[in-house]
């Protein structure tokens, strides 16, 4: 996250790191006991290696009383999700257990109505992400309020060019204010309203660049596969 700020410990506590051979890779948010949604471009430079998902966090290092590593049963990505595009961008997480839900555990409700966040409309996302472009991983959870842009604004020439779908939205860069999301907060979630409507995507993998305004995988057009995928999983 850069030009943002340590929120008060444990307000937002459906962010998760998800966690590989005990190292932050990306955000994502609790939003059942026992799944977490996050972005499948997160998948891309793994080894294989153990994953885990840390909920109940403030510091990613410090011993808090309700801070807790959880294993992963499954990790299920959009199928339409690909490392050439940002399309489909979503990643579904099994826990091997339920979350044990409390004060600094809990859930983030979807958006379900398939209706555009006005531009203007300010959210908030957060992470564990870099807070500089030259990579500095911060500690403690970061979050920064960002500002919607429209579609169509995103989509000119001088900003990405016609990439962005019905299936993404955009948050604005102010030339001075350089708020956006980075390396390792893909996953998390853009709160509007006090639901998520967007997950956090690499999209050009460049940050604070007012000319490259931060993307998110909107959630309503992907409630369905959302159930559907908890439905199913035994
Ligand atoms: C580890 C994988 C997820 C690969 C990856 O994401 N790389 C990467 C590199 C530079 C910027 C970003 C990035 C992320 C989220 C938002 C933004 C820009 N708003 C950039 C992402």
């Amino acid at each position: 996250i850069l030009g943002g700020r340590e929120p008060q410990p444990h307000t937002m506590p459906y962010m998760a790191s998800l966690q590989e051979d005990g190292k932050h890779i990306c955000g994502g948010f609790l939003i059942t006991a026992e799944w977490v949604l996050s972005a499948a471009h997160c998948l891309e430079d793994t080894i294989n290696g153990t994953f885990q998902v840390l909920l109940g966090a403030h510091s990613l290092t410090a011993h808090e009383p309700h801070k807790r590593l959880y294993g992963v049963r499954r990790l299920i990505p959009h199928p339409g999700s690909s490392t050439e595009t940002n399309a489909d961008d979503l990643l579904l997480i099994q826990l091997a257990e339920p979350a044990l839900l409390g004060t600094d555990v809990g859930t983030l409700a979807l958006q379900e109505e398939d209706q555009e966040v006005p531009a203007g409309t300010l959210c908030t996302a957060a992470g564990w992400g870099f807070t500089t472009n030259t990579g500095k991983r911060p500690d403690k959870l970061q979050s920064v309020e960002l500002s919607i842009m429209s579609r169509a604004t995103c989509n000119r020439r001088i900003h990405h060019d016609g990439e962005v779908t019905e299936n993404m939205m955009c948050t604005e860069i102010k030339k001075d204010s350089r708020k956006d999301t980075c390396k390792g907060d893909s996953g998390g979630p853009l709160v509007c309203h006090g639901v998520a409507a967007g997950v956090v995507a690499a999209g050009s993998r460049v940050c604070g660049n007012w000319k490259k305004p931060g993307i998110y995988t909107r959630i309503p057009p992907y409630i369905e596969w959302i159930r559907a995928v908890m439905a199913s999983a035994n």
